[in-house]
């Protein structure tokens, strides 16, 4: 349904990446914590080796001369108060003490599990629009592998791996849902790493072999496959073989395997979990993977290229290159409509007020606000930032909007066009398929009193590295963010009616920090502009 005026209703958006970056000063700080505890330490364990040294080496002396009253006199305090002193020392803990309050100090400003739990389930979307492999992300790499091909959708100049505790908590956040269907693949990758280093325990680690073990054979035992929930679980008994609850699993399994040996196999294929706009969801993921690359887009001779003056003395000095992407619905692409300043510009005006957006419910706008701690840094999985920015906040907005209403001759002046909407997507951040015009009558979008949203004029503020094109979902076709060049689209029929063609979404940015700018032009002010045409379906 309708995007609202004063809010947006928006998919699961992830951490803006400025909260992300924000997350390194803590670490920062931490790094610095566990710098001082270490040289401590080190400075501890140097002196503790000395006194050993020293009194070894009394020992080592072949003819100790007990016969000496000084060397008597040093055993005999020794240890009477020098072994007390150094078993009894409190250094030790006064070190990890130091470093606990300092933790503390930072603590607040650290990630709360809502933002895990977010970053993870981002991670799985990726994994599902763009049909990643999960063993290849675990190693570093995007790569969609389809049947016998493999297609890089990214390669990192910089390798980053998971580890298998890494694996595992991406996998048991799924688990927690019920989601068998992520936490398999997830789950199994960690296994398998816990596996390959089984014996080396990090003392960052959660998790462990078993409890990989114990998950992944849950997860199976759900999904059906109950033979392999069984040898998954007979695994973890080598391990753990005093375990009361996995003897029990093990005994239930083999007589359900006993009972019915079909439970052999896996009967339930288990299915994605449920998203919304399903019937769309195919088309949507596999427009997002083509990354707008239409190959009709070249065959087609009513799309061309041109330079755009609509016959404005404005742009008569400086034409615009327009693209035509699509003809029904019109949408066309305008390059280079800002300069890289000033998009930097509007990024930057809008930086300091992006608010994590609002979900438009019907008629009342609620704030999203589900499972959201104070401790938490934003980053949850709860839609995308977006600020409105209104023309009296920067003088470039006014020739920004003068040069929107030269290219598309419509009168941007409010109440005509709504400020412009500046949103920033964050790691997997996307935008579900919807109308920008509304849809229902009782839309808040008419409180303006201009009408309904006519058409869109979108700015590409940034690139995207991965992932994050527009697609146009009924109409078949999906364009890549071009820096720095505007889409222009109408959203209603020169009737006045909704143009169901228009349903459209931002695919989920795999890598990069994508930013856009809305400029949202309302029917009234435009009647001698975009005339009603003769034919409805225009
Ligand atoms: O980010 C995109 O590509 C689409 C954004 C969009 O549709 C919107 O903001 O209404
Ligand atoms: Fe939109």
């Amino acid at each position: 349904d309708p995007a609202g005026a004063v809010a947006t209703a928006r998919g699961d958006t992830f951490s803006a990446l400025t909260s992300v970056a924000r997350a390194l000063a803590p670490e920062r700080r931490l790094l610095g914590l566990l710098r001082s505890y270490l040289r401590e330490e080190e400075a501890r364990l140097r002196d503790l080796t000395r006194f050993y040294d020293k009194v070894l080496s009394v020992h080592e002396d072949s003819g100790i001369p007990v016969s000496n009253p000084l060397l008597a006199f040093t055993l005999i305090k020794r240890l009477q108060s020098d072994w007390r002193n150094v078993v009894h020392s409190l250094e030790a803990n006064e070190n990890i003490q130091a470093l606990k309050d300092g933790y503390e100090k930072v603590e607040q400003d650290l990630p709360a599990f809502e933002d895990l739990e977010g970053a993870a389930r981002a991670l799985m979307r990726l994994q599902d629009v763009y049909l990643l492999n999960v063993k290849g992300l675990a190693r570093g790499v995007f790569q969609r592998i389809t049947g016998s091909t493999v297609t890089d959708l990214y390669s990192p100049r910089q390798l980053f791996s998971l580890t298998a505790d890494d694996c595992f908590q991406v996998g048991k956040v799924a688990y927690d849902m019920g989601d068998f269907y992520h936490a398999i693949p997830w789950l199994e990758e960690a296994v398998s790493l816990f596996r390959g280093s089984y014996g080396e325990w990090k003392t960052e680690d959660e998790a462990s072999l078993e409890d990989a073990l114990d998950h992944l054979a849950f997860a199976y035992f759900q999904a059906g496959n109950v033979s392999y929930a069984l040898s998954l679980s007979r695994e973890f008994l080598l391990y753990s073989p005093d375990n009361k609850r996995m003897s029990r699993n093990v005994l239930k399994y083999e007589k359900l395997l006993a009972e019915s040996p079909h439970h052999a196999v896996a009967e339930t294929v288990i299915q994605r979990p449920n998203v919304p706009h399903l019937q769309t969801r195919d088309t949507y993921e596999r427009l997002c993977q083509t990354l707008g690359s239409q190959p009709t887009h070249y065959q087609n001779p009513s799309l061309y290229c041109s330079y755009e003056t609509n016959s404005n003395p404005y742009l008569l000095l400086q034409p615009v290159r327009k693209e035509v992407v699509h003809l029904k619905p019109y949408v066309v692409l305008y390059h280079d409509f800002v300069s890289n300043s000033e998009a930097q510009k509007i990024r930057g005006l809008a930086e300091p007020w992006l608010q994590r957006s609002v979900v438009a419910s019907g008629e009342k706008q609620v704030a999203v606000e589900y499972r959201i701690s104070k401790r938490s840094l934003m980053l949850q999985p709860v839609v995308c930032f977006s600020a409105w920015l209104k023309d009296t906040v920067d003088p470039m907005l006014v020739t920004l909007d003068h040069r929107i209403a030269a290219l598309t001759g419509l009168d941007v002046q409010p109440p005509y066009a709504e400020y412009l909407q500046v949103v920033n997507y964050g790691i997997g951040g996307h935008y579900e398929p919807h109308f920008d015009h509304a849809t229902s009558p009782t839309s808040p979008l008419y409180r303006m009193k201009s009408g309904n949203r006519v058409a869109t004029f979108m700015i590409y503020l940034s690139s995207v590295e991965a992932g994050g094109a527009t697609a146009f979902i009924y109409a078949n076709f999906s364009v890549p963010a071009v820096k720095n060049a505007a889409l222009f689209w109408w959203n209603l029929r020169r009737s006045g009616e909704g143009d169901d063609d228009t349903l459209h979404a931002g695919c989920p940015v795999l890598v990069g920090d994508k930013w856009v700018a809305n400029k949202w032009i309302h029917e009234y002010g435009q009647e001698f502009r975009r005339p009603c045409g003769s034919s409805p379906e225009d």
